[in-house]
């Protein structure tokens, strides 16, 4: 995980050392540096970027490149290190993994200009550009399956405003710019939703004001990213308008969605980052779009890890559900899959679509067939096309781009010609087809076949395509000719074979030999002829008048041929550039189409099933399985038992209003308990994305928001205990949970006493059942919970089936009706070979301690307490609401899109003071 970088103050400051201590180079260094404090400086020197000072000293060490050093500063050496720029992607790349940024120096006129203007003068520098982990565009520096989004943080009201509450229960704008794609989008979040927001966008980095950045809201929902202080470089609401109708050169921004304060807000800061780490130059970004917090299943930073979505635990890909799922053959659809997966819609009609799509996908197997292998050829338009935004783009992103519009062609004439497709791939058509077609043509005709990967490389245009480019080929290659012409004829002169005319920056074209033979070539009669150039360790280099003029004719010719190559790359790039919001709209819809293929095949080749999604509070699934426990299984060749699960309540358990049911889950370690839940929430999620789920059959009443206390870790860096954390996160269900969501609870009480384990599991069992009311699966070791079925009548009890051998247990891992007869502890602790005088006394002791007076104690607890003690029952609409209820309907009654901020914070008052009577 990337460590936030910190300003480190530089020893040196050149810039105010007297001019006379100090080289002009260094001086020039030391004023570039001033302005780049907290960033390692590339300083561009001939072939190479050095870095002196602490910045070489820190990058040497993250690099493990060697530490050299360069003159004296103030009596002492300087330390330095470089890295040749040909393979400088490598090493920013694992920089930026560690968490640095990198501003990246270049030369900006010709050494001959500078010589121009005298010996001493240095070559003009500036930074071109800041290289952080939020604003990436090279494809080295990326990972093709993954956004790499910059997020900016905004609080609607500064800490120190008139507003007492701006961080903690405060709102802000949020705005998540990816450049390497050219996505934008804006929202508006509250405190307790921005974790679940950051978690499920994944930034790469955020940037925020100092005070945000300094308070504990990143330690707490940062989601890993490295954070950057914004300074006081904030807009004003007015200033950012400007910013953001600057940037696209609209007159007003009353064309874009209407954006709340706090977004605009956000959204300036962004793109004044953006302009700030580009030096200037401005990504084709596309008009920010504003996101609905509503339209998505909210799962918050916990959940989402626990339920190893995108990433397990462990922090690797293989193993999550997406790792599973991803049948995409482009990067872009698998960057739109894992979007999807972590923002499950709770729009039932939008998932309708979706679904749609999928049935006509699984049913028409040719047409997807054909579809997905043309696919196949498609590269990844977003990301070259953004780097020829930026100008940094090369042949082989003008390459890509050809090939993906030539594949969007392909594929929006081959669903075109379908009579009755669904909607989604009937606009994704639309938009495969409005790239313009002579874009193509155009493309075809001036690229080569095989293209560099870099501009400065040359010879990527196609031979025969511009006839002044091909006269000044024809000129560098006949001086080639010439050359090796010259070889020959000075071998002879030589007397020698061995001579060799050769290349390199420093001298330019020269004769090199082995130095016995250059020996001679020193002396009369050679040395009219051969001008001695350089003594090497065991070679000779001399240079020749007609060599000298030749170079000057090839390079003169090489330098033409590749400025005229590098024009007609321009007028390509912006003809491209014109086009870029529909080749945008094209390649997103490419993704779409990835998307779609993708999870049909997977529900083709799994046997998935269509879900039944609507508004209702269902949650049925029959036999359903866990997709990655499965594949797991099905690669050592054992099966998955696939299993029931149905919490939707029957009317006449719902009492006074809307509820799901809970169920109990009891059975042995190792019986498949936490499998089951995960796998019903999964198939939620699954659901809700829009695609198939593992089951036979499954109804599902949206699920707006998904809680989970699963597993158990200690968060050790932010003095949590594992009990702690488990508290934490239950704390958090109970407050928030309503009837809408779907609960999964694993092992509640566990890190603590048996009978303070066992007291809070059922108070907690008890809360969920009256006031939350949510769907909820709750997974225990305490049998007695179960007892609390007698007294809630929407509890059911299910438990994992086990036969007991004569010597060991066989799981089943089925989930039946039932509650366990006991835990199996002890034999799993066999299984797992603790020594048997161990398991011989924990027998015993289990004997002993099921006679004697804790166990009845523990079934008292349960069995012969008040009914429902310290909870107020909700049983009918007439009786004056308990504050929980009072508060959990006065959120219900919220539309948080429909709020102006200051409705909203008054809203958020009204809340504040409910909790406090309930409190
Ligand atoms: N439905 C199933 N079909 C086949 N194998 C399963 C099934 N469910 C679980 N398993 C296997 O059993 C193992 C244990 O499952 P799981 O971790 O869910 O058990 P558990 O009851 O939660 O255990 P514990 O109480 O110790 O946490 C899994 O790793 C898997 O290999």
């Amino acid at each position: 995980m990337p460590k936030p970088v910190v300003a480190t103050p530089q020893k040196q400051d050149l810039s105010a050392q007297p001019a006379a201590k100090t080289s002009p180079m260094m001086a020039q260094y030391g004023e570039i540096k001033a302005a780049h404090p907290d960033v390692l400086l590339f300083y561009r020197m001939g072939d190479f970027y050095e870095l002196f000072f602490e910045d070489a000293e820190q990058a040497a060490a993250a690099l493990n490149i060697v530490l050299t050093k360069r003159g004296r500063h103030l009596g002492e050496d300087i330390p330095m290190c470089g890295v040749p720029v040909e393979r400088a992607d490598d090493y920013l790349a694992r920089l930026i993994a560690k968490g640095f940024k990198v501003a990246v120096c270049e030369q900006v006129e010709d050494p001959a200009e500078a010589r121009k203007r005298g010996g001493k003068s240095v070559v003009k520098r500036a930074v071109v550009r800041l290289v952080t982990p939020g604003t990436l565009t090279e494809e080295a520096l990326l990972n093709p399956r993954r956004s790499n989004c910059l997020v900016a943080v905004v609080p609607s009201v500064l800490p120190g405003g008139s507003h007492k509450s701006g961080l903690d229960d405060g709102l802000f704008g949020l705005a998540a710019v990816d450049i390497s794609t050219g996505t934008f989008q804006v929202m508006e979040v509250v405190r307790p939703f921005l974790g679940a927001e950051l978690a499920r966008i994944e930034p790469a980095e955020i940037i925020a004001p100092d005070a945000l950045c300094q308070s504990s809201l990143f330690a707490q929902a940062g989601a890993g990213a490295v954070v950057t202080p914004l300074g006081s470089r904030l807009d004003d609401e007015a200033s950012a308008e400007r910013r953001i109708t600057n940037f696209y050169g609209l007159a007003t921004l009353d064309g874009l969605a209407a954006f709340t304060r706090a977004e605009k807000l956000a959204a300036a800061a962004a793109l004044f980052y953006v302009e700030r780490t580009q030096c200037g130059v401005r990504p084709a970004l596309a008009t920010p779009g504003r996101l609905a917090r509503a339209a998505h299943m909210e799962i918050d930073a916990a959940t989402r890890a626990n339920l190893e979505l995108t990433q397990t635990l462990a922090g690797r890909r293989e193993g999550s559900l997406a790792d599973v799922i991803d049948k995409t053959v482009t990067a872009a659809g698998g960057r739109l899959l894992s979007e999807r997966l972590v923002a499950p819609l709770t729009d039932p009609q939008a998932i309708g679509a979706r679904l749609a799509t999928l049935d006509f996908l699984i049913e028409e197997t040719r047409l997807a067939d054909d579809l997905q292998s043309i696919l196949k050829t498609a590269p990844d338009l977003a990301r070259a096309l953004s780097r020829i935004g930026l100008g940094r783009g090369g042949p082989r992103d003008l390459a890509s781009l050809r090939d993906g519009f030539s594949a969007a062609q392909r594929i929006g004439e081959k669903l075109d010609a379908v009579e009755v497709l669904p909607r989604e791939l009937t606009e994704a058509a639309k938009a495969c087809l409005a790239i313009d077609p002579a874009l193509v043509k155009d493309l075809r005709a001036v690229l080569a076949d095989n293209v560099p990967l870099h501009r400065r490389d040359g010879n990527f245009i196609r031979p025969g395509y511009d006839d002044e480019l091909d006269q000044q080929r024809a000129l560098r290659d006949e001086s080639r000719q010439v050359i090796a012409a010259l070889q020959a004829r000075y071998c002879e002169l030589a007397e020698t074979r061995q001579l060799k005319v050769k290349h390199n920056n420093f001298l330019g074209f020269f004769l090199e030999l082995p130095q016995a033979q250059g020996e001679k070539l020193l002396h009369p009669p050679f040395d009219k002829i051969f001008n001695h150039r350089q003594t090497m360790a065991d070679a000779m280099r001399f240079s020749t008048a007609e060599l000298a003029e030749l170079e000057a004719k090839i390079s003169g010719a090489a330098e033409a041929a590749l400025a005229r190559e590098n024009d007609i790359f321009d007028r390509l790039a912006a003809n491209i550039l014109e086009q870029g919001e529909t080749i945008r709209e094209g390649a997103a819809g490419l993704a779409r189409i990835d998307v779609a293929l993708a999870l049909a095949l997977l529900a083709r080749r799994n046997s998935w099933t269509r879900p039944r999604i609507d508004s209702s509070l269902a949650f049925e699934v029959e036999a359903g399985r866990h997709p990655v426990v499965e594949m797991a299984l099905k690669a050592q060749g054992k099966p998955f038992i696939a299993n029931r699960c149905g919490l939707t309540a029957l009317p006449d358990q719902q009492m006074a209003g809307e509820a799901g049911r809970i169920a109990v889950v009891t059975g042995p370690n190792m019986g498949g308990k936490s499998t089951y839940l995960r796998q019903n929430a999964l198939i939620a999620i699954l659901a809700q994305m829009g695609s198939y789920v593992p089951a036979a059959k499954a109804h599902i009443g949206i699920v707006d928001r998904l809680f989970s206390r699963v597993g158990a870790a200690d968060d050790l860096a932010r003095g949590r205990s594992t009990f702690m954390v488990e508290m934490v996160e239950t704390a958090a269900i109970l407050n928030q949970a309503s009837p809408h969501s779907f609960v999964i609870l694993d092992e509640i009480g566990r890190g603590t006493a048996t009978f303070d384990g066992l007291a809070i599991a059922v108070a907690v069992v008890e809360h969920l059942h009256e006031v939350n009311r949510a769907r909820t699966l709750f997974a225990t070791h305490f049998g007695e919970v179960t007892a609390l079925a007698k007294r809630l009548p929407r509890l059911l009890n299910l438990t994992v089936r086990v036969v007991e051998g004569k010597s060991d247990l066989v799981f089943l891992h089925e989930i039946v009706e039932g509650t366990a007869d006991h835990s199996h502890g002890i034999q799993v602790a066999k299984l797992a070979g603790l020594p048997k005088p161990v398991i011989a006394r924990a027998k015993h002791l289990l004997t002993e301690l099921e006679k004697g007076e804790r166990r009845a104690q523990a079934e008292r607890l349960v069995a012969d307490l008040p009914l429902f003690a310290g909870i107020d029952a909700p049983d009918t609409a007439n009786e004056e609401l308990p504050p929980a209820r009072a508060l959990i309907e006065a959120l219900d009654a919220l539309d948080p899109d429909q709020l102006s901020p200051r409705e909203a914070m008054e809203a958020l008052y009204r809340l504040k003071t409910l909790r406090a009577q309930e409190a």
